[in-house]
C-alpha cells in the first residue's frame, strides 16, 4: 500500500482514493506545501522492471489528477537512485513481457516528461542508464557527491532512442549530449555538474530534497496553467514524436535487445556486476 500524508488545508490538491499501488513507489505529501515526495523502493538498486515502472506511472497520474503543487523523486536506497532498467529483464527476455517493459516505459515518460507540475530529482546516489532518463526528465536535478550519472548505452551495444535523446538535448548542449551519448559516459558528480546534468550539489539526502523543495519553492506566483501550457509548448514536440510511433520505436528496441551480440555483452555485463563482490 502507499502511505499518503495528504494536507487538507491546500484546496486543489485532493485526498487521494486510490491505495492500489504498492509499495515499489513511495508517496508523502506535505501537509503544508502540497509537493509530493515520490519515492522508489525496489531494493537493491531500484531496478526498473514493469511493475516498477507502472508503479511510478500510476502515482504521477494521481498526482496530475489531484493537482499537486510538485515533485521530488527519491530513492529509498542508500546509494542508489536507480541503476535504470531491470537487466534481468532484458537478458534472454520473455518477449512479451519485453514490450511491455518498454511500453511501461514509454508511457512512464511520457508522464513525467510532460507532467502539468514542477518535477525535480532529488539524487541520493546513481542514476545510471534508466535512472538517468528519469532525472533527465524532471525539471531540475540534486545530487549528492561521489555519486555517477549518464547513458551508459552504447556500453550495452544499444543506441538511445529519440525521445530519451531528446530529454538530454533538453538539458545539454548539442556537443556535450554528442560527447555523452557516443561515449556512452557516466559523470562523476562534479563532472556532471561542469556540463550541467545536474544543477546542484547537495550534502546528503536531506539536503537534496530541501534544495529540491527550494526549487519548487520559485514557482509558488506562477499561475499552474500558464505553467503546464509553457511547458507543453517547450516539451510537446517531443512527446508527440513518441506517441505517433510508439509501434517503431517499440520494434526498435524489441530488436536492439535480440541482438545476439547484445545478449552476449549482457551475459558477460551481469556476470561482472555479480562478480564485482568476489
Ligand atoms: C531503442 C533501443 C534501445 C534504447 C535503449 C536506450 C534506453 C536507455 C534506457 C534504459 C536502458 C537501461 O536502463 S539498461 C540498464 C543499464 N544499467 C546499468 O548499466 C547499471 C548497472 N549497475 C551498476 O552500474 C551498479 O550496480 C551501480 C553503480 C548502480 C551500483 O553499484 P553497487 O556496487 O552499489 O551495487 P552492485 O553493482 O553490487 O549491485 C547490487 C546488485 O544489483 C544488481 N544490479 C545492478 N544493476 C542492476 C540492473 N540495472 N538491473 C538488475 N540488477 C542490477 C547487481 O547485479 C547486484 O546483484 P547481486 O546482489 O545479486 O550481486
Amino acid at each position: 500500500m502507499i502511505s499518503f500524508l495528504m494536507r487538507r488545508t491546500i484546496p486543489r490538491c485532493r485526498a487521494y482514493s486510490s491505495q492500489t499501488t504498492s509499495e515499489l513507489t513511495k508517496v508523502e505529501v506535505n501537509e503544508k506545501t502540497g509537493v509530493a515526495v515520490v519515492t522508489l523502493n525496489r531494493p537493491p538498486v531500484n531496478g526498473l522492471n514493469v511493475a516498477a515502472l507502472r508503479s511510478l506511472e500510476k502515482v504521477i497520474g494521481d498526482l496530475e489528477t489531484n493537482k499537486c503543487k510538485g515533485l521530488i523523486l527519491s530513492s529509498s536506497s542508500k546509494n542508489i537512485f536507480c541503476a535504470g532498467l531491470d537487466l534481468t529483464e532484458i537478458y534472454k527476455p520473455d518477449q512479451e513481457k519485453l514490450k511491455s517493459l518498454w511500453t511501461a516505459f514509454q508511457d512512464l515518460w511520457i508522464k513525467l516528461y510532460g507532467a502539468s507540475f514542477p518535477t525535480t530529482a532529488a539524487l541520493n546516489g546513481h542514476a545510471i542508464a534508466g535512472g538517468c532518463v528519469l532525472a533527465l526528465s524532471c525539471d531540475y536535478r540534486v545530487m549528492v557527491p561521489n555519486s555517477s550519472i549518464g547513458l551508459n548505452e552504447t556500453e550495452l551495444g544499444i543506441s538511445p532512442t529519440a525521445w530519451i535523446i531528446a530529454s538530454m538535448q533538453n538539458v545539454l548542449s548539442k556537443r556535450s549530449v554528442e560527447l555523452a551519448l557516443l561515449q556512452g559516459r557516466i559523470y562523476k558528480t562534479n563532472q556532471a555538474l561542469e556540463i550541467g546534468l545536474i544543477d546542484e550539489i547537495a550534502n546528503d539526502k536531506d539536503e537534496t530534497i530541501k534544495k529540491c523543495e527550494e526549487f519548487i519553492a520559485k514557482y509558488s506566483r506562477v499561475q499552474s496553467l500558464a505553467f503546464s501550457l509553457t511547458k507543453r509548448e517547450l516539451r510537446g514536440k517531443a512527446i508527440s514524436e513518441l506517441t505517433s510511433n510508439r509501434q517503431g520505436d517499440l520494434q526498435f528496441f524489441v530488436d536492439s535487445i535480440n541482438n545476439p551480440s547484445v545478449q552476449k555483452f549482457l551475459e558477460k555485463y551481469l556476470q561482472s556486476l555479480k562478480s564485482k563482490k568476489n
